[in-house]
Formats: structure tokens, sequence, C-alpha cells
């Protein structure tokens, strides 16, 4: 079988990874428009029109044109943007989260693929909402930081065009982030949560981390039986996995750069049961589980292909 696929926005961050990681496939024909084509409407609806699935990595605005382009054809989307991801009728395109995701995203006409940051926060935070070890109204705090590339084209020119840049930068200060209704909803969480975001001097990489009190969690919550929640979660997964605790305690740091280059994402509960303090944290990388590697696999699922052909394990 062949699945016939359009990457639209294929000359941006997100589209060019993904390119990389289909054209090599013999499962896969793909199409791409030329420079001079690729922000023509008429040319973009034709391509859309002959794909069995399209893939957009374009701004939201247009992500939502595109939509509307094929809105007579049967095609799939699988949008990489912000614009549905939490829109009704779209299936979230994060295959483990949730226990039957996979099922619905081998039949969903239009998935929306999960932001970066989110998908850090979710894998953290969802397993424990819903073991009823976290209760929907706690008041969680999020800090995570990226990897430049995840500014897309724009901030990979500001960080290369030879000033010399901010070795790390925080941002999103108004607290108003894009991703904070998309990590409520899928965390099932009753309180937005406070999201402190920053950019590294590094390409490509980011490290999500989540810091709890035990006090915080159902009472008599344990640091293993968050770890188990955590483990039970992913139990199986080939591109998530969940850190040991003795591996965890081993280490004395971690790193934005964790992971990168892959399509894989670490879950780490460090925790000092002395003060009951906990740090859970996952590693990601952006352009990877956080963005084209996640596009790519919500791809293989939605076709009825082997999970992680492409991806970069
Ligand atoms: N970078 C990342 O780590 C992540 C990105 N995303 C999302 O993926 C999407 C793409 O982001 P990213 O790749 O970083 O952005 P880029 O700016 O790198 O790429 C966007 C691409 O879309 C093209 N484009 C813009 N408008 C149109 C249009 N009307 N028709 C056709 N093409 C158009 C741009 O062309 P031109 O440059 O010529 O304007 C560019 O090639 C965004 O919605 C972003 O939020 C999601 C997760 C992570
Ligand atoms: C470093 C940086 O600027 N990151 C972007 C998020 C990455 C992105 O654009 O992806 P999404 O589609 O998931 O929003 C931001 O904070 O807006």
């Amino acid at each position: 079988m062949t699945v016939k696929v359009f990457v639209d926005g294929g000359a941006g961050t997100t589209g060019i990874e993904i390119v990389d990681r289909l054209s090599q496939r013999g499962d896969v024909a793909l199409t791409l428009l030329s420079d001079a084509h690729r922000k023509d409407s008429a040319a973009r609806a034709d391509a859309l029109a002959a794909a069995d699935i399209a893939i957009l990595c374009l701004p939201d605005d247009a992500a939502r044109e595109a939509v509307a382009l094929a809105a007579d054809w049967p095609t799939r989307f699988i949008d990489a943007s912000t614009a549905h991801r939490t829109a009704t009728g779209w299936t979230y395109g994060f295959a483990e989260i949730e226990p039957d995701r996979r099922a619905e995203l081998a039949e969903a006409r239009t998935v929306s693929n999960p932001g970066c940051y989110p998908t850090g926060f979710l894998a953290l935070v969802r397993p424990l909402v819903r073991a009823g070890l976290l209760a929907a109204t706690t008041p969680l705090v999020t800090h995570a930081t990226s990897g430049y590339s995840g500014g897309g084209k724009a901030m990979v020119a500001e960080y290369e065009n030879g000033t010399p840049p901010t070795a790390f930068r925080g941002y999103g200060l108004s607290l108003e982030h894009k991703h904070v209704p998309e990590m409520q909803r899928h965390a099932g969480l009753a309180v937005p949560p406070i999201f402190a975001p920053a950019v590294a001097n590094t390409y490509r990489g980011m490290l999500v981390e989540v810091p709890l009190h035990l006090s915080q969690l159902s009472g008599g919550t344990t640091v293993a039986q968050v770890h188990a929640a955590l483990a039970d979660a992913y139990a199986g997964s080939p591109l998530v996995e969940v850190v040991s605790l003795a591996d965890s305690a081993a280490l004395s740091a971690l790193t934005v750069e964790d992971v990168a280059g892959t399509d894989r994402l670490k879950l780490y509960v460090f925790a000092n049961p002395r003060t009951g303090h906990l740090r859970l944290a996952a590693t990601l990388d952006n352009l990877g589980k956080g963005a084209s590697g996640a596009a790519v696999q919500n791809l293989n699922l939605m076709a009825g292909l082997p999970e992680t052909e492409g991806l970069r394990l």
C-alpha cells in the first residue's frame, strides 16, 4: 500500500524534518510544491485534493485556510499548528496519552499534532490525573526550555544572523502563552497551569519540568506510586521511556539536548523523600516527538503502517 501525502509548508523548519523522515520510504508517495507554487492557493488546493493525508506545517491562519480549501474532498489532515488543538471534531494526536488514542487515530479524519511543550507537560501530568493521584483542581506550574528551532525560521535566523545570541532567555511573560489551553484541556485540569517557557542557545531539544510537593498529591501518595503511574501509562511504548527512580537519582544533571536528534520522549521523577519535594521532568526534541516525529507517528497510525516507521529511535 502506498499513502499519498502532501506536506503543506514543506519548506519550513517542521516541514523539512517531516520530508526528511518520509522521503526514503516506499510506502509513502510524497507531494511537495515548488518554491514558485508553495503559497499559491490553487496549487495547494489541487495537492490537497489529490492527497490521502495532508500534513500542515504552517502558521495557524494558513492551516485553517488549507482545511477550508479541501472542504469538498475526503482528504485527511494532520495539523502541526496550534489552530485545531482544542477544536471540536479534531483528534488530539498524542498516541500515548490515552489508552484508546491509537485506535481513535487509526479512524480519525482530522488530527491535531500536539505542541512541543504540551507534549512534555501532558506526558508527566495526564497519567497522574487519570490515576487519581493529582486532583484536577491542583494549581500547577511548569518551567520549560526549548532549542531555538522551536521558534521556526524567524527565530533560527535571529540566532544565526551573526549577532551574539542570548544564552538563555525566559519569555511568555504575559502568562498568556498559546499552549496553556491545550495543556489544561488534555491534562483534564480545572485550573490552567502557570507556564514559564524559555529559549536556550542550542538548535534543538527541550526540557519540561513540573515541580510538585508530595502534599499536593492525594493523601498518602508516595514517590513510588507517582513513578509507577507513569511507568504503567507508557509500558510497552516504543518512544516514551520512564527512567527508573534509581537511574534518575544517579544523575547530577539533565540537559535540553538529552534526546535531541531523536523522536523519543524520556520522563524522569526526581525526589527527596525527606522534604517531600518532587521534580517531574520530560526531555524531547522540539522537532522530534515535539513536532515532526509525532506527525510521522500519527501518519503511520492513521494509514495503518508500522507505528515507528521512518522515526528516529
Ligand atoms: N518549530 C517547532 O519546533 C514546532 C513548530 N510547530 C508548528 O508547526 C507550524 C510550522 O512551524 P515552523 O516549521 O516552526 O515554522 P516556519 O516558519 O519554519 O515554517 C512555516 C512555513 O510555512 C510557510 N507558509 C507561511 N504561510 C504560508 C501559506 N499561506 N501557504 C503556504 N505556506 C506558507 C512558510 O513560508 P515562508 O517562510 O516563505 O513564509 C514556511 O516555509 C507552526 O504552526 C508551529 O506552531 C509545532 C511544534 C514545534
Ligand atoms: C521557542 C519558541 O518560540 N517556541 C514556540 C512554540 C513552538 C511552536 O511554535 O510550536 P507549537 O505549534 O507547538 O506552538 C513558542 O513558544 O511560541
